[in-house]
């Protein structure tokens, strides 16, 4: 099951997700002068940052707006870097946030488990409800892929509406999803005990850490926020579970780490590189490893 291979994948190369989303003004202009089509400039550019970092990381996650947002060529760029990637045997996440009613949903689906934007995880939004998830299960049952759907998620603005007390048990929101997604996903669980019916869970907020942590224990999660958002090694490991059960990712905090450096713009996949050995080495050394 795609679960357990990203379980291994964890044990293997630790937890930092590399997250490529690769705005025109992260790019060095050197990189740029090269390409003239912007499909090429956004391959070339992860490219280099994937062959930098493969050996170290489990997973890479690609949040589509940053290539939709240039067009076509834009998401051609999208396909070649998920086409370069599953190649090379590394595991992919769509982060599309979609979340639709069935009929519609069934062609997300389509569009991001098959075809050209083939990924392995895609990342759904269910504040349109459960039934949004329904067609996106033969895909999960089939063993081959997995979603994270948003729990609870890492800007400010979560509680908004996540935090919103609930009745019968006047209980956060985020939990009644939680607690529909667990029963769903009992049935996807890998040989590594956890579901590829994942979540999302953002690594900026710690105060119920503990809780969501305990509460869903054969939930993978994904956890953005390291970094740029502040969410610190410390705060993103209390969503671990001896090491695994998460990944965290960082996007800016990697892909941009090279504007630091007088000598960034010729070596900024070296700067990645070296991004995600310090962010291992501060995961790691909150279990002291
Ligand atoms: O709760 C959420 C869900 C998704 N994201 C996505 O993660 C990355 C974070 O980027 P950084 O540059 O590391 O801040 C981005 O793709 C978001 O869309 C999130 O931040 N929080």
């Amino acid at each position: 099951m795609i679960i357990d291979r990203l379980f291994n994948e964890v044990e293997k190369n630790g937890n930092v997700c590399v997250g490529l989303d690769t705005h025109l003004d992260y790019i060095p202009v050197n990189l740029k002068e090269k390409y003239q089509d912007i499909d090429e400039v956004l391959f070339k550019f992860n490219k280099e940052i994937i062959d930098k970092t493969c050996d170290l990381v489990p997973v890479y996650k690609l949040q589509i707006a940053y290539y939709e947002a240039y067009g076509i060529k834009g998401l051609l760029g999208y396909k070649k870097t998920i086409e370069y990637l599953r190649s090379i045997k590394k595991i992919t996440i769509g982060d599309i946030k979609r979340g639709d009613i069935s009929s519609t949903a069934q062609m997300y689906a389509k569009a991001h488990f098959e075809g050209e934007f083939e990924v392995d995880f895609i990342t759904l939004n269910p504040y349109l409800g459960f039934d949004t998830l329904t067609p996106f299960l033969k895909y999960i049952e089939s063993g081959e892929k997995g979603v994270f759907v948003l729990l609870r998620t890492s800007n400010p603005g979560a509680k908004d509406i996540q935090y919103l007390k609930v009745s019968p048990k006047d209980e956060y929101l985020y939990y009644i999803i939680g607690d529909r997604l667990n029963e769903i996903g009992a049935k996807y669980r890998g040989s590594c005990c956890y579901s590829s019916i994942g979540a999302v869970v953002g690594g900026t907020h710690v105060e119920e850490a503990k809780e969501i942590r305990n509460r869903y224990k054969n939930m993978f999660f994904l956890i953005p926020g390291y970094g740029h958002q502040g969410a610190t090694g410390k705060d993103v490991s209390l969503y671990l579970n001896n090491g695994n059960g998460g990944v965290i990712n960082s996007s800016r905090g990697i892909i941009t780490a090279y504007k630091n450096y007088e000598d960034g713009g010729q070596r900024f996949a070296d700067y990645a590189r070296k991004a995600v050995l310090d962010m291992r080495e501060d995961i790691q050394s909150e279990r002291g490893v």
